[in-house]
């Protein structure tokens, strides 16, 4: 057989190459080592690139090295191109919302290499997004959730600074301030081409996965190998209820869950009236006036049309 060749996709923001030289070499020990290609991410291009040039060169396993946005970068060239290249995840973000919903080992190099070297691939869905944005149309893969609304703007407004320092706490105060700035907008749904929602909404999310920042899980039904997208939409009276939910299960749950000893048992799955939730694998959402629409946790820009779509099983990412 020849030799395995993995080429990892690294943010040099969140790592230094030899930290995953070394764990790779400390992984090896006991069986020869694999070719190691490694492309790095830059601020203007976070990851597409490198995925390209890993494919380019041949390589069997592409790892990434960083959050979110750098998974997302590269899952979009793997669905894009319908490759059959697996895909491992060292997480090093900050959310690691993909990661945390997998399973996969936070805050652990060797870990989390260990699972991208020896894991079983899985199949995962993969959700594109096309939103008509100010400079033009921008067709984008998300993994996690895309959406418009309170979770988008909180992103949005989450201060760069704050989330280097404080983590996900940041989130929470972003959400205080994103929830008295959202304002209510009218919107059009078709779901799969056929069923029609005519409703006054704050949020719209659409989620591969179903657990946000704080073990909040958002889409309790979303799996991410199910060949569907799950769908939550809050309505004018949901957003106030689900700001607190958020609040008290951030706060009562996220510190206490981070605090030595103590269980994760808490829940915080949205069961407002005024929340809708569906499974689909196609969506068109049109609103009545501009909103922030986001995607992993990345800010598009403002817009009035998503339209959303399921690419089923499009990614091996092993676990
Ligand atoms: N070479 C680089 N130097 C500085 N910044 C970079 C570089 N490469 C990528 N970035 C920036 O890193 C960000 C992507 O980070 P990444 O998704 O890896 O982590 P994160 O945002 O902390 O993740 P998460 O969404 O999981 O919290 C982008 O804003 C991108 O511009």
């Amino acid at each position: 057989m020849s030799e395995q060749h993995i080429g990892i996709v690294l943010n040099p923001s969140k790592v230094e190459a030899e930290v995953l030289e070394d764990a790779l070499d400390a992984a090896s020990e006991m069986r020869s080592r694999p070719q190691l290609s490694i492309f790095e991410t830059t601020p203007e291009d976070p990851g597409g690139a490198a995925a390209a040039q890993a494919l380019a060169a041949g390589v069997d396993l592409i790892i990434t090295a960083g959050g979110d946005g750098t998974v997302r970068a590269v899952a979009e060239v793997l669905a894009q191109r319908r490759s059959r290249v697996e895909l491992g995840i060292v997480p090093l973000g900050t959310g690691n919302l993909l990661a945390r919903n997998l399973g996969i080992p936070l805050g652990d190099v060797d870990a989390a290499l260990a699972r991208a070297l020896d894991g079983t691939a899985r199949p995962v869905d993969v959700g594109w997004c096309l939103a008509e944005l100010e400079d033009g149309p921008r067709r984008s893969a998300f993994l996690v959730m895309a959406g418009v609304g309170v979770d988008a703007r909180m992103i949005d407004e989450t201060d760069d600074d704050l989330k280097k320092t404080a983590g996900w706490i940041a989130y929470v105060e972003a959400m205080g301030r994103a929830v008295t700035a959202s304002s209510a907008v009218e919107a059009d749904l078709v779901v799969d081409g056929e069923t029609r929602i005519h409703e006054t909404v704050h949020t719209v999310l659409v989620g591969n996965v179903g657990t946000v920042q704080g073990g909040i899980d958002l889409l309790p039904d979303a799996a991410p190998d199910d060949g569907r997208m799950d769908l939550l939409i809050l309505g004018e009276d949901g957003v106030a209820g689900w700001a607190d939910t958020v609040r008290n299960v951030v706060w009562d749950n996220g510190i206490a869950k981070l605090l030595p000893g103590r269980g994760d048992d808490g829940e915080g799955a949205v069961d407002s009236e005024t929340a809708t939730r569906l499974a689909l694998s196609t969506l068109a959402l049109d609103l009545s006036a501009p909103r922030m629409a986001q995607i992993d946790g990345e800010a598009l820009g403002e817009t009035t049309s998503l339209r959303i779509e399921v690419q089923p099983a499009a990614l091996r990412i092993r676990l």
